[in-house]
């Protein structure tokens, strides 16, 4: 089959991205619903390479894993006025059984909160059950009205991670959040992701949270994309789902409670950002294959580079790695293209006189360079280049981040950056809602809010807010977002 033309990584990102969800066998985008697709083995298989870190940091944490309904009663969905009010226009409604219609109309649960609040009524009591730690791993179905796009905007968010937590306090919903955040930057290097964190603006925050921290990334095309967010409910939740508990001195309180949700996002983080080309260049951490063997025959020598290849997978196998030995009879040029477009970490390429001299050459998917190694080392070799892959991913990425995010002092350069190469522009705010907005209008850019911790929000002293000239309190981040 002749090369076809594919697009370009570095040209034609939004193209290259949604021919390869299809190409490197990630998902099926042909299902007949809008924003629902299909998960296809490799992409799972990668998928869950990362879920299985996530259950590891939950356990870890002392989360207990639980499953929920998927089907949550109006009644339940409308007891707390802002959650209703962000989410109605989003949900999609069951209103029929068979031929019966519903008494009370269900939803599809676009988030869990109005399932199990009620639930956490009844299960918490008393301190002693505090802190209460729960998590889960689901569909959820939201009714996107912008344009879909494969795991990145869906309308059923099939890996949809949400831990709920219950506090006695609102330092300790406030501890549970600094542990969310280093979850999630534990998470994030397993991924080779540098990110940054944001606290929303009021007006952009969680349905019903107190505040809202977003950890964005940088894709190839200047876009930051939210892959995780943290959120702060304090009481307001348990006041509406009457969630009490008994404190040490016999009286009642509400509790505090916080959220942190993720989604197949990450993946999609992970394949536009670490991409290239010629396709995907995956994290080892996550691949599904780190090493491929390609062994190349050559006609009339004897060296049975078959028997080589399958001993090396051994030895490799047997030191903890993911090998897949390529015996197919096609030329190893396509085999090559083949494994590089799904982000094989490291290939190793034997020939007879690979052979005859006990060596190999292992090539680097990522920087693509190659290298002859001793067959006697070759475990430690290759242990040793998938580290310094993940490092080099790792390091790439933060230099385009940072090259990414530009200080300003005026709407003009921030304007110049957004008409340049995008990215995230940091400027001086007075901290007021019509200054935040009206500067989201000029710029036609999102507010991410305030650099997180606090102490990085301050504006620097003297500056002035460019659309009020009030004095600054805070930096803001604008960028154009997915
Ligand atoms: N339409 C979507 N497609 C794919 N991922 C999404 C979509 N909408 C949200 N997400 C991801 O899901 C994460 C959590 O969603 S959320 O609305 O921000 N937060 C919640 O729902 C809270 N209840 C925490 S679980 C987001 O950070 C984002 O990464
Ligand atoms: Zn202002």
């Amino acid at each position: 089959m002749g090369k076809v033309e594919r697009k370009k990584w570095s040209e034609e990102f939004s193209e290259w991205y949604n021919e390869l969800i299809e190409t490197a066998g990630i998902q099926d985008k042909r299902y007949p619903v809008k924003g629902m697709n299909i998960w296809l083995p490799y992409g799972l298989k990668i998928m869950r390479n990362i879920e299985r870190f996530i259950h590891s940091e939950m356990e870890r944490t002392g989360h207990d894993e639980v499953l929920f309904p998927a089907l949550i009663p109006e009644t339940e969905f409308q007891k707390e006025a802002e959650h209703i009010a962000g989410f109605e226009g989003e949900v999609f409604w069951v209103t029929h059984a068979g031929h019966d219609p519903l008494d009370v109309r269900l939803i599809l649960r676009p988030t869990s909160e109005t399932a199990m609040y009620s639930m956490f009524s009844l299960w918490i009591r008393s301190h002693a059950d505090l802190p209460f730690k729960i998590y889960q791993i689901v569909n959820v179905y939201r009714y996107e009205t912008k344009h879909t796009r494969p795991l990145i905007r869906v309308r059923e968010i099939s890996r949809f991670f949400e831990s709920h937590t219950a506090h006695d306090s609102f330092e300790d919903a406030e501890r549970q959040i600094k542990e969310d955040l280093e979850i999630f930057d534990r998470l994030a290097r397993f991924l080779a992701l540098p990110y940054i964190v944001s606290k929303r603006p009021d007006w952009d925050k969680f349905p019903g949270a107190y505040y809202s921290l977003g950890a964005e990334v940088m894709m190839p095309d200047g876009r930051t994309l939210q892959i995780g967010t943290m959120h702060n409910y304090r009481q307001n939740f348990a006041k509406a789902y009457n969630i009490q508990y008994e404190t040490e001195s016999g009286d009642h309180e509400y509790v505090h409670q916080t959220t942190f949700g993720m989604s197949e996002r990450l993946l999609a983080a992970v394949i536009a950002i670490h991409g290239d080309d010629r396709g995907m260049v995956l994290p080892p951490t996550v691949a599904p294959i780190q090493v491929v063997i390609v062994p190349i025959p050559k006609k009339d020598a004897e060296a049975d580079v078959f028997a080589y290849a399958r001993e090396i997978a051994e030895e490799l196998r047997t030191g903890g790695l993911r090998v897949h030995v390529d015996e197919r009879d096609i030329r190893p040029g396509r085999k090559f293209y083949d494994w590089e477009l799904k982000g094989v970490p490291l290939r190793v390429e034997v020939g007879p006189r690979d052979v005859a001299g006990r060596k190999a050459v292992i090539a680097r998917r990522d920087t693509l360079e190659k290298v002859t190694v001793e067959r006697d080392t070759i475990v430690d070799e290759v242990r040793k280049t998938l580290d310094a892959i993940h490092e080099n991913l790792y390091v790439r990425a933060r230099e385009f981040l940072e090259s990414h995010i530009k200080r300003v002092e005026t709407i003009e350069e921030a304007k110049a950056v957004f008409e340049d190469r995008r990215g995230i522009v940091e400027i001086a705010w007075c901290g007021e809602e019509s200054c935040g907005l009206e500067m989201e209008e000029i710029l036609d850019a999102k507010m991410l809010g305030t650099p997180y911790p606090e102490e990085k929000a301050k504006a620097p002293e003297g500056k002035k807010c460019p659309v009020c000239g009030r004095e600054a309190k805070f930096v803001a981040r604008f960028a154009r977002t997915y």
